[in-house]
């Protein structure tokens, strides 16, 4: 049977081609050629669509006001605004399109700037075309990757890998923002502030720097997108970079607009110049190394000279909404997010590498975002589009979802991979121990979209303890949650160098210091309102060692925590039997079903007692010290909680 079957198949294309009779045998039976030239061939293979011109080949509505023609004139014009030298007080003059590509558009916008007197303005700048590859689509980013950057590669599955050069990581010392009159009111600054001043002089120089840079290139990436899934307090941004990993990072990790959102986007809310690959100049004042990451918040602007680690984009723009949300009594969050079945959502603090992106992809629950998010009035809202996930050491056993939405589409950045096979070794940490993957958020199955959800039930903090001194679990009550949120500790293990470490504690107000942009107690004190206001419990999650201290205890097995995680997103926890640890105060359960009831308390499971103690208390006393600078604030309106928070800590 199945064999006539297949025979059937051949036959009838045999058949076709001796349709004409003539005793030839032709190969090109079917339908007549099209084309009657190889361009033109070419010319059929792609379909005119919307991405890289979402304005023109749309239909236009019957109701729009300005014709197609106009429309994509506006767009140009405004994307020739955004890359105007403000010296020159001219915009370069912007053609859409790849100039590698005959079909580039030839319309062709640009912008002078008449709010100066007018002033000699030729430059060879001038000249030239400054063409603009506008929120191309991944398949379009991954052709320019890999035609034109250095390192970039397809992986095995299909993602594509890049390298972010000779940054790794974020530069917080060289994060620098504007001082004017009200950000000098308005925003954290001195002491343990990440805000390090600049003047809007010196601003203007770097943002020239940046822009001639980008104007001199034969073509820049233009993103145009959003941020914060609150349909109410969504944030226009865009994106103006010279490299095609940067503008793909982008795209998964904002909310990608919808062709209708595009041709309606009009004037970005706030803008990046990514000009990564050229340093800043040295010479000019508040630049202390070759890299600058500037923040104006009265221009809407943000510059990147000197680092070409994508993560500073992303982190950039959540300081940004630090900034905006508060104003709108919206609390920020560097928290991962995620719900039940039946609507119950936790919220997962914790600084870098603590686990809030592994704990908040998790296959029993909804994903709503894992890094960035705001809490409102009417509940919670992801900042973002996609996920940045660590992947060093990733397994396809221990965490399934991750491991499956690194796919097309997704980059991976500094990851080593096999010359031939292209497939990656996820432990190879020769490039940088940071390598990440950053993908679109429904490239998790278990997504919620849009990602936004009701009131938190759940506030976990996670700390990776890499002294073996806090329990797995406990549960805070209000005031040991901001006890614990303002002081936002960690200690994770410097590298992997060989010998054993001392670890590192770090203690990052709001378990962000990096992002936030006014004082800490601004956000606590909305954190402990709307937890009151919500009844949402607090819990402290040890991710890091247990039976002793980096180099003797190990880390928590990450399936004995996804255990704890359950128990307390299941209520199990809520109504445990409580006993109270010594020096921390802190309520850990007697039992969690499926876990080994002496690794609750820590102590049982250091050998070494004396060494136990002693260790215990060399961790307070850093939290005491830590919160000193904290001791002269009041938190909200309410005295008494404040006086309650500073007695929440350790007491030894
Ligand atoms: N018990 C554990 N809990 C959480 N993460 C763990 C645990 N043990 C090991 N890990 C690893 O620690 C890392 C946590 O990183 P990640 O979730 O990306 O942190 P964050 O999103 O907070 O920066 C992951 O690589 C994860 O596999
Ligand atoms: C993106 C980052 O955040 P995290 O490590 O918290 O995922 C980062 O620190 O660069
Ligand atoms: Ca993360
Ligand atoms: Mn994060």
């Amino acid at each position: 049977m199945a064999d006539s079957i297949i025979s059937n198949g051949f036959a009838k294309k045999i058949n076709t081609s001796t349709k004409q009779g003539n005793g030839v045998c032709h190969d090109d039976s079917s339908s007549p050629i099209k084309a009657q030239t190889i361009d033109e061939l070419h010319s059929l293979q792609k379909k005119r669509s919307t991405p890289t011109t979402p304005i023109g080949s749309a239909p236009s509505s019957a109701f729009s006001l300005i014709t197609e023609e106009d429309r994509q004139r506006q767009q140009l014009q405004s994307i020739s605004a955004t890359l105007a030298s403000l010296t020159r007080e001219t915009g370069p003059k912007v053609v859409k399109g790849d100039p590698a590509r005959k079909e580039t558009s030839t319309k062709v916008a640009h912008v002078a700037h008449h709010q100066y007197a007018p002033a000699i303005n030729i430059s060879d700048s001038s000249l030239k075309f400054t063409h603009v590859l506008y929120n191309l689509s991944p398949a379009e980013l991954y052709e320019q990757a890999i035609r034109y950057e250095k390192g970039s590669f397809l992986t095995s599955v299909g993602a594509l890998a890049t390298l972010s050069g000779a940054k790794t990581g974020r530069s917080p010392k060289d994060k620098r923002v504007v001082k004017d009159e009200n950000t000098e009111r308005e925003l954290w600054w001195g002491k343990g502030s990440p805000n390090i001043e600049m003047d809007e002089h010196t601003f203007m120089i770097n943002r020239e720097r940046a822009v001639d840079y980008l104007n001199s290139l034969d073509k820049v990436f233009v993103n145009d997108q959003f941020l914060n899934w609150d349909p109410e307090n969504k944030i226009k941004v865009r994106i103006v970079s010279a490299r095609a990993y940067h503008s793909l990072f982008m795209h998964n990790m904002c909310i990608r607009p919808t062709e209708e959102e595009l041709e309606n986007f009009g004037t970005p809310d706030f803008t990046i110049y990514n000009a990564g690959q050229f340093p800043c100049n040295r010479f000019t004042h508040y630049m202390t190394s070759s890299t600058s990451i500037d923040v104006n918040l009265a221009r809407k602007e943000m510059v990147i000279l000197g680092t070409q680690y994508a993560g500073e984009m992303k982190k950039g723009l959540f300081s940004l909404m630090h900034y905006l949300m508060p104003k709108r009594h919206i609390l920020s969050l560097h928290s991962g997010c995620n719900m039940g079945k039946d609507g119950d959502v936790a919220l997962f603090f914790g600084l870098s590498g603590t686990g809030k992106t592994t704990l908040s992809t998790d296959h029993n629950r909804y994903l709503i975002g894992d890094d960035e998010h705001c809490w409102s009035n009417n509940g919670v809202s992801n900042i973002e589009g996609g996920c940045y996930a660590k992947c060093i050491d990733l397994s396809r056993e221990k965490e399934p979802d991750i491991w499956n939405a690194i796919k097309f589409g997704t980059v991976l950045e500094n990851v080593v991979f096999d010359e031939h096979t292209r497939e990656v070794d996820y432990s190879d940490n020769s490039v940088t121990e940071n390598t990440r993957a950053a993908y679109p958020i429904e490239y998790i199955p278990n997504a919620l979209i849009p990602c936004v959800g009701p009131h938190p039930k759940n506030v976990i903090l996670l700390a990776c303890d890499a002294f073996g001194v806090l329990p797995p679990v406990s549960k805070l009550s209000l005031a040991q949650t901001m006890y614990h949120f303002i002081s936002g500790y960690t200690a994770l293990v410097a590298g992997t160098e060989d010998g054993i470490k001392e670890p590192q504690a770090t203690f990052s107000a709001c378990f962000g210091a990096a992002f936030i942009m006014l004082h800490p107690t601004k956000y606590a004190a909305m954190l402990a309102e709307k937890m009151q206001n919500h009844g949402a419990t607090g819990w402290l999650v040890n991710t890091g060692w247990s039976g002793g201290r980096y180099g003797y205890g190990s880390r928590i097995k990450l399936s004995y925590t996804r255990k704890i995680i359950d128990a307390i997103h299941s209520g199990e926890l809520l109504n445990a039997n409580y006993c109270k640890t010594k020096v921390f105060g802190l309520e850990i359960p007697t039992a969690i079903e499926g876990i080994p009831s002496e690794i609750l308390d820590p102590m049982n499971t250091w050998p070494d007692k004396d060494a136990y103690d002693e260790t215990l208390l060399k961790l307070a006393n850093l939290f005491k010290n830590n919160f000193e600078t904290f001791t002269n604030y009041k938190i909200g309106e309410d005295n008494s909680l404040t006086e309650e928070i500073l007695a929440a800590g350790p007491i030894f």
